[in-house]
């Protein structure tokens, strides 16, 4: 293992900020030293969103937003080390996940595009740099994601205890880490992303700080049911989506269906449909002892509530409480991951993406 200082740096689904952490990783350990949140200007934010929702763009608005978000993720490398009194030298490698703007793991062509040009990224910091993560899962015929799995399983898991790992970010991804088992995990659906789509619509607000709005509404049932009845959420794994599938277009088909519903209910009934969502996976993959859960949305007080209301029996806790920050959790794994491949190690799991074998992930861009 090529151990040293490495960078994770991941732009996820939500779009709140570019999160940075620099951590120690040796064979045993990952210890983080340093977190940093780097703003994303709205403008970027508004043409990722267009982008993911499939609008037309030209090529030359997506090779500019390339550079932009490659100076942004420079940037925000830059700005973390310099907060942390940590010179560039003493870095190994950086490992740079990109912003995703199309993932299309089905049908005859599959896809995944996760932008912000990397050869600016280790030329702006001097520091090698490994980024395009999911495209060689994918052409083994994997889904290219959940990636993170692994180093929740190399983190996390317990020799006797049944434990599961949460994420819910702008999608909600499941790590099943059950002793005696093969890891899997697969995106449950929406996490955060229709939640703050509806709040944004409503209100101009980015989310529902502790679900306040959403806590005030009454779920709509008939909604609810309509939302569970997506065909995604019945899909056998492996399974990964996006905001291809479930943005506010989608929120607004299953909206039309229904006289004008109290925008407040509409925010309640989405909360539980995050809940549900993910709790009806959880049961359906063999229910757990302890659900640990990470991401911004381990900070909504009303879905976590939901969560521990509907699995009876189960523990569910933040990752904070088991020495991981669930903040910092994706950029840890892609500092994780960035290790594992200057180490000459894979970094997908065959049982997780149904790819057909292990493999090295990523592109190297050397200094
Ligand atoms: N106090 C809070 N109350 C309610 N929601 C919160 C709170 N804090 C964070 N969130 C939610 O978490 C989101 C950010 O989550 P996170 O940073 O995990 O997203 P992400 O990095 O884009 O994730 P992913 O890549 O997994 O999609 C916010 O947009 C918001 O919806
Ligand atoms: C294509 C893509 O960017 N997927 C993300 C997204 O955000 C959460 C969920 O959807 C997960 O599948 C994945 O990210 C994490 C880091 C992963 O690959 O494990």
């Amino acid at each position: 293992m090529k151990t040293g200082r490495y960078v994770g740096v991941m732009s996820g689904t939500s779009l709140d900020g570019i999160d940075v952490v620099l951590a120690a990783i040796d064979e045993h350990t990952v210890a983080q030293q340093a977190s940093y949140t780097h703003p994303i200007p709205l403008d970027i934010k508004q043409q990722i969103l267009s982008m993911c929702q499939g609008q037309a763009v030209t090529l030359s608005q997506l090779g500019e937003l390339d550079t932009r978000l490659g100076r942004l993720f420079g940037e925000a490398v830059i700005k973390m080390l310099r907060n942390a009194g940590v010179n560039g030298r003493e870095v190994t490698a950086i490992g740079c996940h990109g912003q995703t703007v199309w993932h299309q793991p089905g049908g005859e062509f599959p896809c995944t595009l996760q932008i912000g040009d990397n050869n600016l990224v280790a030329a702006m910091t001097g520091i090698t740099t490994v980024g395009d993560f999911r495209r060689r899962d994918m052409a083994y015929g994997g889904q290219g994601a959940p990636l993170v799995p692994g180093f929740h399983h190399a983190l996390l898991a317990h020799p006797t205890e049944r434990r599961m790992v949460l994420n819910i970010g702008g999608i909600a991804n499941l790590s099943l880490l059950l002793p005696g088992q093969p890891i899997r995990g697969y995106d449950t659906g929406p996490g955060n992303m229709l939640m703050d789509a509806w709040i944004w619509r409503q209100k101009g607000k980015p989310y529902d700080l502790d679900a306040i709005w959403a806590a005030g509404g009454k779920i709509h049932s008939e909604l609810l049911r309509r939302m569970l009845a997506d065909r995604y959420f019945s899909l056998p794994a492996p399974k990964s989506t996006g905001r291809e599938h479930f943005n506010l277009g989608w929120l607004n088909q299953q909206l039309s269906q229904f006289m004008p519903i109290p925008p407040r209910d509409v925010q309640a009934t989405l909360a539980e449909l995050t809940a549900r969502s993910i709790s009806q996976q959880v049961m359906l993959s063999g229910g757990c002892e302890h659900l640990l859960v990470c991401g911004g949305g381990a900070r909504n007080p009303l879905v976590m509530a939901r969560l521990s209301a509907l699995l009876p029996g189960i523990e569910v806790s933040p990752t904070d409480k088991y020495g991981v920050s669930g903040d910092d959790m994706e950029a840890l794994a892609f500092a994780w991951l960035a290790c594992r491949t200057l180490s000459g190690l894979p970094g997908n799991l065959p049982s997780v993406t149904g790819a057909s074998r292990e493999t090295l992930l990523g592109a190297i861009y050397p200094v």
